[in-house]
Order: structure tokens, then C-alpha cells, then sequence
């Protein structure tokens, strides 16, 4: 590690900023009981919010790194397209929604500005909600699930040498070797939900230090013993010889739509937009992977159809199949010779749900994409309700 001081009692390291001083721009956090000295290092702390008065409603979108590109294209598939009149420029609008400002900040800033009152909605991983938002009752998870930016928090150790006996945290926290001289040195980005896990499950003699990426690298340089950062597919980890420990797991994560309470409650606007995009949200993501087949069945009325399409499993759709009669000119009467029958099926399902209609007398199918599927009402929609006390 680069520096290491000593100061009212904390271990505090820094591998990214050797002059650190713990007294202006960084955080300390004070000694747990069990020893787990903690840092948060180069970690500047958010001025104080002006509250500027203002009338529009803000939400904060992600302004560089992975999160970005795919929540720009999440809002466009929900024809909430972002304006942004120049890359270089941190606000921006959607057309659609006239009384909203964008905002493009950085993951953490959301969170922390949400808290501050100088945004009212944001787009970020969980993980960022959880470390900088750090249980605050003022946050709320509007929409848990927007199926992008998935992966986990995990505590990871090398695979070999004094590791390759433990492979659990209980092996990890049961290993002897650890002193208040000597601490397992752990690295991470997450100064908060890191410690708090380590110490939950047990971990003793414990020094957190902090940098900014590539952690997978400290094992193998002998600067720290174990990491606690995010995993997807796990390459990394492999690529640096590295293991996750059954148990490890701090968090599953992927993007969230979040929310002040306070502006959901007394900002005027705020409710009114999060409905709008939330319905938009969970429309698109529940159309997602469904698609409609439509095809024709000879039948000699709509019930005997409909009756032989349920008793298929794959053919009930999302509330039963629609069953239409399709009309001709047969020697100059109208009849029904055919009906159309119409179901939403999952996507991996698609072929299975041809051998089935074909079975019972299908033909001519037509295959097409969802955009949206309302229902009624979202449960998601609900839930905030009753978590405002609406
Ligand atoms: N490997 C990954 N796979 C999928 N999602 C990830 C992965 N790593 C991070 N994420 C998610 O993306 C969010 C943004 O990641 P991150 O802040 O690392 O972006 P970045 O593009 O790497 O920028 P930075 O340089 O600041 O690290 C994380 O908070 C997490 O929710
Ligand atoms: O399990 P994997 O699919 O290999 O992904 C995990 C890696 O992705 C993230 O790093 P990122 O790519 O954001 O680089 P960074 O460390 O520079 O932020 C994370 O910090 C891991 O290093
Ligand atoms: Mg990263």
C-alpha cells in the first residue's frame, strides 16, 4: 500500500492517495468492534445542496462507463428518447416527457444528489444505491429489475498458496493466521457494504483499503489478500487467479430505477413522471422475450376451436388464446370456414407452440414482436404507493 497512518485509533491505507489526511475530503469511518478498520480514500465528499428552487423535474442518467450506452437504448425502446443537444453538455431532455430535465452524472453522484435533493428520479446499478446510498430512508426502488448491467458483489481470494484449503467465508473467517498486527488486507471499491458484510459474517482483524479499478491485480502484486468487487461472468476473476468463496456474495446487482421519497412526496410533477415511465418500464421489459403467433384452424365454431387449443400447455397465452372467425365468399355467401386464433407466447417457446397448434390442425403461421404489454395496473405501482403511504 502506498501510505498508512494511524489516526484516533483507525488503520487508515490508501492506495491511491498517498497524501490522505482524513480531514477534509474523505470520510472516516470509525472503528468497528471487531477491528475492521475501513477507508474511504480519494472518496471527495458532495458539497451541500444549494436547493435551488425549481419547477422541472430531474433525473439522473449515468454520464460515462458500461451503465450509459445501455440506458440511453432502455429509455429509447420505451420511446423515452434522450435529447442531447452535445456530447460534452451534462443535460439534456426527453421530448416526450416536457416537464423533465436530464441530468448526466456519475453512478455514485446520482446517489448522492438523489439524497441531497438535487435530483428527483435516477438510473444506476443496485450496487451503487446500496454503497453510496447506504440504507438511507429516503431512497426507493421505483423499478428493481431493468434486465441490463447484471452482475454481483463478491469477495474473491487467490486460488492458491495459503487459499487453496477455503473455499467458503466461514473457512475464510475460521482461518487462524489473522492479528491486529498482521490483518487480512482486503480491497475494494465498496468501503461501505465491504466492511459491513466481512463483519457480519464473522471476519476478524480485517484493513480495508480502496482504489479505483483493475482489484484483481492486488492479490498477485501482494498488496492486498482478498478483493470484495463486482463479478459478471467471471473472467476476470480466472484471468488473475482468483476464486469467489461460497457465501461471498454481498449483493446481486443490475440497473434500478431509484427515487427520492421526498421529491416522490412533495415535489410537484414527480409522481406523475415516475407512473409514466415506470408503466413505459415494465411494459417494454414484459414484452420482451414474447412474441404473438397468429394462425389459422378449421373448426365448426369458435369454442370447439378454442377448446382444442387449450388443450395444448403451451397454447394458454397471457389470458387464453383469442379466437377469431375468418370470413369468405364461398359461392357468393359469407362463411366461416377458418378461425384465427392469436397467442402471446414466450420466445423459447416459439417452436413448441408450432408442433402443438400444428397437431391440432394449425397452419399459415404468422409470427410477430411485441412492443409493449400493459396490464391493468403494475404491481411495482402498488407497492410505491403503499411504501409513500399513498
Ligand atoms: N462486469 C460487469 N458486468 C455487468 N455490469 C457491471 C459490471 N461491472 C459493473 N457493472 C455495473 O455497471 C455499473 C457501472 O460500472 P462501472 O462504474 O465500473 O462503470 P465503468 O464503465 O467501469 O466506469 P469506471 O471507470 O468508473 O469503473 C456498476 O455499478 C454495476 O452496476
Ligand atoms: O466478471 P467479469 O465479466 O470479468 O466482470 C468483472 C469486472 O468488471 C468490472 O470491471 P470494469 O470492466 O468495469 O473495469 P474497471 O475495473 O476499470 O472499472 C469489475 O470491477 C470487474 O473487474
Ligand atoms: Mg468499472
Amino acid at each position: 500500500m502506498a501510505a498508512s497512518f494511524d489516526l484516533t485509533g483507525i488503520i487508515i491505507q490508501s492506495s491511491t492517495s498517498p497524501l490522505f489526511t482524513g480531514t477534509h475530503n474523505t470520510k472516516i469511518k470509525r472503528p468497528s468492534p471487531n477491528a475492521i478498520s475501513t477507508v474511504i480514500a480519494g472518496d471527495v465528499a458532495p458539497p451541500e445542496s444549494a436547493q435551488v428552487e425549481r419547477s422541472v423535474v430531474r433525473l439522473g442518467l449515468p454520464s460515462k462507463g458500461r451503465m450509459s450506452d445501455e440506458t440511453l437504448n432502455l429509455l429509447k425502446s420505451c420511446q423515452l428518447t434522450v435529447r442531447k443537444p452535445n456530447p460534452r453538455q451534462y443535460t439534456a431532455d426527453i421530448p416526450l416527457l416536457p416537464n423533465l430535465e436530464v441530468w448526466f452524472q456519475r453512478p455514485k453522484d446520482i446517489v448522492r444528489k438523489l439524497q441531497l435533493g438535487d435530483l428527483d428520479l435516477g438510473i444506476v446499478g443496485y450496487d451503487t444505491v446500496s454503497e453510496y446510498g447506504q440504507g438511507s430512508d429516503d431512497l426507493v426502488i421505483v423499478h428493481d429489475a431493468l434486465e441490463f448491467g447484471a452482475c454481483r458483489l463478491s469477495v474473491a481470494i487467490p486460488k492458491e498458496g495459503i487459499f487453496k484449503n477455503i473455499n467458503s467465508i466461514d473457512e475464510l473467517s475460521r482461518m487462524t493466521q489473522w492479528t491486529a498486527e498482521r490483518p487480512l488486507r482486503v480491497v475494494t471499491g465498496f468501503t461501505y457494504l465491504g466492511p459491513k458484510f466481512l463483519k457480519e459474517k464473522g471476519l476478524q482483524h480485517v484493513a480495508i483499503t480502496t482504489a479505483d479499478g483493475a482489484l484483481e491485480s492486488y492479490p498477485a502484486m501482494g498488496t492486498a489478500d482478498v478483493i470484495v468487487d463486482l463479478v459478471s461472468s467471471g473472467t476476470t476473476l480466472r484471468e488473475n487467479n482468483l476464486k469467489e468463496v461460497e457465501g461471498g456474495t454481498v449483493l446481486q446487482s443490475q440497473a434500478v430505477l431509484v427515487a427520492s421519497k421526498r421529491s416522490l412526496s412533495n415535489r410537484e410533477g414527480v409522481l406523475e413522471i415516475t407512473h409514466e415511465m415506470l408503466e413505459r418500464l415494465e411494459a417494454h421489459l414484459r414484452a420482451t422475450g414474447e412474441i404473438m403467433v397468429t394462425e389459422n384452424m378449421r373448426g365448426n365454431n369458435a369454442e370447439e376451436v378454442a377448446h382444442r387449443v387449450l388443450s395444448q400447455t403451451s397454447l394458454s397465452g397471457l389470458q387464453g388464446p383469442t379466437v377469431s372467425p375468418v370470413y369468405c365468399l364461398c359461392d357468393g355467401k359469407v362463411e366461416v370456414d377458418y378461425y384465427a386464433i392469436s397467442i402471446v407466447v414466450p420466445q423459447k417457446s416459439l417452436y413448441k407452440s408450432i408442433q402443438q397448434l400444428r397437431s391440432i390442425g394449425g397452419s399459415g403461421v404468422l409470427v410477430s414482436k411485441i412492443t409493449y404489454i400493459f396490464d391493468e395496473e403494475t404491481p411495482r405501482w402498488r407497492k410505491l404507493l403503499s411504501q409513500l403511504g399513498i
